[in-house]
């Protein structure tokens, strides 16, 4: 059958599915049992050699961003019909399935062909994965299916794998279109809830000064009959701060970039509900608004959409939060997750809010970096903002926030920083060093680094000095990391080291520092260093940096 790519000269014509072949068979199909991994189930690295051997229509695996998939019985159900997506079979078609059609929600559609990550560098990768020097990696599956379940929830939700590439512009507010074909057979054909993709376009309505504003925001939506979720783009890096909030009825997002502010409104069709959810994919900087409806329905259209006018950001906002929890990370420091009482707030990557505490006339303020997600044993919530706070005894304001209790309201402002993500864009090497709690800030970015797809960061090297073993927050957590990912290196030094200790001993030096960052590489434009910890440590690493060779551009000390 010739390609239809070539035939029409069009890289995206929808092909006929045969009969039996639609959206909702293919959710069947994966609910049903049947094995589609092809090898078992059992999730498994996968080299570039093994993922080129699958590439017949019989047999045909293929990877996207790091994910090896067995697409052999999804070939009859691609809207795009079987030889287009044979086009990516046996090898990493990341690049293909972006030009053609980046918004289409693989991961979700192809969670129960998921064979395994694909391993660059480890051409025996199985062998590693079965390497009995390596015990915890045989108990990875679970967090693998973990995945799976997590995908196949958002399937059986009915979150729509179809979204469209937004490219008109237009000054005016927009409506949804109406849902493709492929959307109004399955809602026709379908008992179980459903959801309908919809796109709109958008440009800031009348930007005061074209040239000085910012690039014009797109967003889209998509719906189940439970949720909406509106997705806002700022921009490749562009690592935007905002909150989300429901006023009147309406769902306002604020989305601060780069000094400027803009508010996305949505009058929505249908009434919505708060909590509100808001997620950021910082590499993309993709923010994602998930709104719950008050009545289990599907809407025609998602209401009246608009954006503010850029405007300047003059001050920062300052936010009422109620304390969630406060738990222990060490034995001084404690972890306070906050809930903005608004709606739930964004702090762009690298930046800091200030809490604000009154004592008679006085008002005490420190400054926090908001940890992120991943970092502790409670579930993610991408809504609530998480701050270590080390408890000093004679201090004013840390015994008071160690001590709050849950349903306490504390004062936060920000965002405040000058840490700009595009300084990471060709970075591949990164060095983050910290002392204490001044791990904060590295902690966000490091998992942004570690899953950054383009480029592919090859090393993350933490350097992290503390007195004693009981002061190295987040141990743990770095330990499993290490342990999933060899791309990231931890060093612990320790200054006031137990006789037990067999790591590092000292406190930031050139010996230390040259030991991890060799001479020769330092002045490459890929590589980068940050630095947060006490004034002097600070400001000794910034002085041993350079004189390694790392330019000024190159180092960004975080400073509260
Ligand atoms: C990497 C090789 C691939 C190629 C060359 C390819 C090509 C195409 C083409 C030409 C279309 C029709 C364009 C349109 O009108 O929308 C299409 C549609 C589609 N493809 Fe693919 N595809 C690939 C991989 C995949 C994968 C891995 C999935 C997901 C499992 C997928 C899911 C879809 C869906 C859901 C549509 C309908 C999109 C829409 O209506 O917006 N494709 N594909």
């Amino acid at each position: 059958m010739p390609s239809l790519h070539n035939n029409m000269g069009n890289p995206r014509n929808k092909c006929a599915l045969q009969p039996g072949h639609s959206l909702m068979d293919w959710i069947r199909l994966g609910n049903s049992g049947k094995d589609l991994t092809g090898v078992g189930g059992r999730i498994k690295p996968v080299s570039p050699s093994e993922l080129a051997l699958h590439n017949s229509i019989n047999d045909a695996w293929l990877a996207i961003r790091g994910r090896v998939y067995n697409i052999t019985h999804y070939l009859p159900y691609h809207p795009g019909g079987p030889e287009e997506l044979m086009r990516g079979a046996g090898m990493d078609a990341t690049e293909l399935f972006d030009k053609v059609h980046p918004w289409v929600n693989y991961d979700s559609l192809l969670a129960k062909c998921l064979v395994g990550p694909l391993s660059f560098d480890r051409p025996d990768g199985d062998e590693l994965f079965n390497a009995p020097s390596r015990p915890d990696r045989l108990r990875e599956p679970s967090k693998a299916q973990e995945l799976v379940r997590k995908s196949m929830e958002n399937l059986a939700n009915c979150i729509t794998p179809v979204r469209k590439k937004i490219t008109a512009k237009s000054e005016e507010n927009v409506k949804g279109s109406p849902p493709s074909k492929i959307m109004q057979s399955l809602i026709q054909s379908s008992d179980l809830p459903v959801s309908i993709s919809r796109r709109a376009a958008s440009s800031p309505s009348k930007t005061t000064d074209r040239s000085k504003g910012p690039p014009p925001l797109r967003f889209d939506w998509i719906q189940t009959s439970t949720k909406i979720v509106v997705s806002i783009y700022t921009g490749y890096l562009a690592n935007p701060g905002g909150c989300a909030k429901l006023l009147d009825g309406s769902l306002s997002v604020e989305i601060a970039t780069n000094g400027w502010l803009r508010i996305f409104r949505l009058a929505p069709e249908g009434n919505l509900r708060d909590p509100l959810q808001l997620k950021i994919y910082s590499e993309s900087g993709k923010i994602e608004v998930v709104a719950f409806k008050s009545e289990c329905k599907l809407w025609k259209g998602c209401g009246e959409t608009s954006f503010s006018e850029a405007i300047p950001i003059t001050t920062p906002m300052r936010v009422q939060c109620r304390v969630m929890e406060v738990g222990t990370i060490s034995h001084d420091t404690s972890l306070l997750t906050l809930a903005p009482i608004i709606g739930p707030v964004l702090v762009p990557l690298g930046h800091h809010v200030r809490v604000h505490y009154k004592e008679s006339d006085s008002e005490c303020i420190r400054s926090y970096t908001p940890i992120g997600e991943g970092w502790d044993r409670s579930p993610n919530d991408y809504s609530a903002l998480k701050l270590a706070v080390k408890r000093y005894e004679t201090g004013t304001l840390s015994p008071y926030l160690t001590s709050l209790n849950l349903g306490d309201v504390i004062t936060l402002s920000g965002s405040y920083g000058n840490f700009q993500l595009q300084q990471l864009k060709s970075v591949k090497t990164i060095y983050l060093i910290a002392a204490g709690t001044g791990i904060t800030p590295m902690l966000p970015l490091l998992r942004f680094t570690l899953s950054r797809s383009n480029p592919r960061c090859e090393r993350v090297h933490l350097i992290f000095f503390n007195k004693t073993e009981e002061d190295i927050l987040f141990r743990n957590v770095f330990d499993e990391i290490v342990r999933q990912d060899e791309r990231l290196n931890v060093l612990n030094v320790l200054s006031n080291a137990s006789a037990s200790w067999k790591g590092l001993k000292g406190r930031i030096s050139m010996d230390i520092l040259a030991s991890v960052i060799p001479k020769e590489a330092a002045s490459s434009p890929t590589l980068f260093a940050c630095l947060c910890g006490p004034t002097e440590f600070t400001h000794t690493g910034m002085d041993l940096l350079k004189k390694i060779g790392i330019k000024e551009d190159f180092i960004h000390a975080f400073i509260g």
